[in-house]
């Protein structure tokens, strides 16, 4: 992956009261700043994905894309308790120089943006053209809009929600249920809770895709079928290939991390938060979502005071936002035109 690492040494103070001692942050940067320094775009990636935005999203991002390195200085950081270079459950814990496995300290949205803030920091990014988030990217976006003042133009959130829904939060206990059946999951190893997040995979997967879906890609070619259903062994496959790639503590935090949000929380409530961001404000549904319904980007939209709403259609249900990268390109060219457009 060819990540670059920054060594954060005085920690991070988390919003729980407890303290990460000290904080590696893996992150990729691509091309470099203009002379004005007003390229830079910012890329909160989602759930299980990584700082290589190159590589999982194709077509909006790389060489010949819109997002380019020839026009911009691209940022994509690994956010805090996943497993993709930057502190997280498997990392050394140096009280005692063993990894943290179920000592992992429970995180919220807001501790993995100030992450995000102390690596801006250290890059020297006094200002952002555009940051893009989506699903729990999204989250982190708009905690982050909410946060920064001018160093951020132009704000992107797709597929996502100013506050997690108790649709959304059931979604994840249950798939916190399936990890903690596991009877490994009491052990303190990498491999342990792998058959619990094999199956709590194949329960996020429902979420993330449709009837439709199912109904395009899963089809039975032989009629008189009693077992043995491509469905069935698509929902195994899908478990199998993340457990080749994840493990269940960043899993199961990251779910947890993503019931904490509530971008009001402390602050009046979302209307009054969402109303505080200054930035021009895109925010993008995906019509067929079924975990984050596009009347919770609506509503983000409305409050906020300079935004517009945007619907995209997918046959991908939630996944969409990763897959539609024809149509994103086209909205996210025109919202950066009619952005410069404003500015002169
Ligand atoms: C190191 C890394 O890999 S990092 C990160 C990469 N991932 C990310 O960034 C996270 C975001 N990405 C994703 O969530 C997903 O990749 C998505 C949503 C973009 C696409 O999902 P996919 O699983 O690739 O697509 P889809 O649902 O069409 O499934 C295709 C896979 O299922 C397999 N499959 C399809 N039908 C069946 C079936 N009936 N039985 C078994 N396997 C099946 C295909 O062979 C294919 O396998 P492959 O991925 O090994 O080539
Ligand atoms: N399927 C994607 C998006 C979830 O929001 C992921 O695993 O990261």
């Amino acid at each position: 992956m060819n990540s670059k690492y920054y060594i954060h040494k005085e920690g991070l103070q988390l919003e729980s009261g407890e303290r990460l001692k000290e904080l590696t942050i893996a992150y990729h940067t691509y091309g470099n700043y203009d002379p004005k320094r007003n390229n830079v775009i910012w890329v909160c990636h989602a759930l299980t994905a990584n700082s290589d935005v190159f590589d999982w999203w194709k077509g909006l991002f790389g060489e010949n894309d819109l997002f380019n390195p020839r026009d911009y200085f691209i940022v994509c950081d690994n956010f805090l308790g996943s497993c993709y270079g930057t502190t997280g459950p498997l990392s050394e814990n140096p009280e005692n120089g063993q990894a943290y496995y179920h000592d992992f300290p429970q995180l919220t949205v807001r501790d993995l943006v100030a992450a995000h803030e102390i690596l801006r920091k250290h890059l020297q990014i006094e200002r952002i053209q555009m940051m893009i988030g989506s699903s729990l990217g999204g989250m982190q976006a708009l905690e982050w809009a909410y946060l920064l003042n001018g160093e951020l133009d132009n704000l992107v959130v797709l597929a996502s929600n100013a506050k997690h829904s108790p649709w959304g939060i059931a979604f994840n206990e249950s798939q916190r249920m399936a990890v903690e059946v596991d009877p490994s999951w009491k052990e303190s190893n990498e491999k342990a809770g792998l058959d619990g997040m094999r199956v709590a995979r194949s329960i996020a997967l429902l979420s993330y895709r449709t009837y439709a879906t199912y109904d395009h890609s899963q089809q039975e070619n032989e009629e008189d079928k009693t077992d043995d259903f491509r469905a069935s062994s698509y929902q195994r496959y899908q478990g199998e290939k993340l457990a080749r790639r994840f493990n269940a503590y960043s899993y199961w935090h990251l779910s947890k991390i993503m019931d904490s949000h509530d971008l009001g929380r402390g602050r009046n409530g979302l209307v009054a938060a969402l109303g505080q961001i200054k930035s021009r404000s895109l925010i993008i549904g995906v019509n067929t979502d079924q975990i984050f319904p596009i009347d919770e980007q609506r509503f983000v939209a409305k409050h906020i005071p300079h935004a517009s709403f945007l619907e995209i259609k997918s046959l991908y249900g939630h996944d969409g936002f990763l897959l539609e990268q024809e149509q994103l390109s086209k909205v996210l060219e025109s919202f950066l035109i009619e952005s410069k457009n404003n500015e002169q």
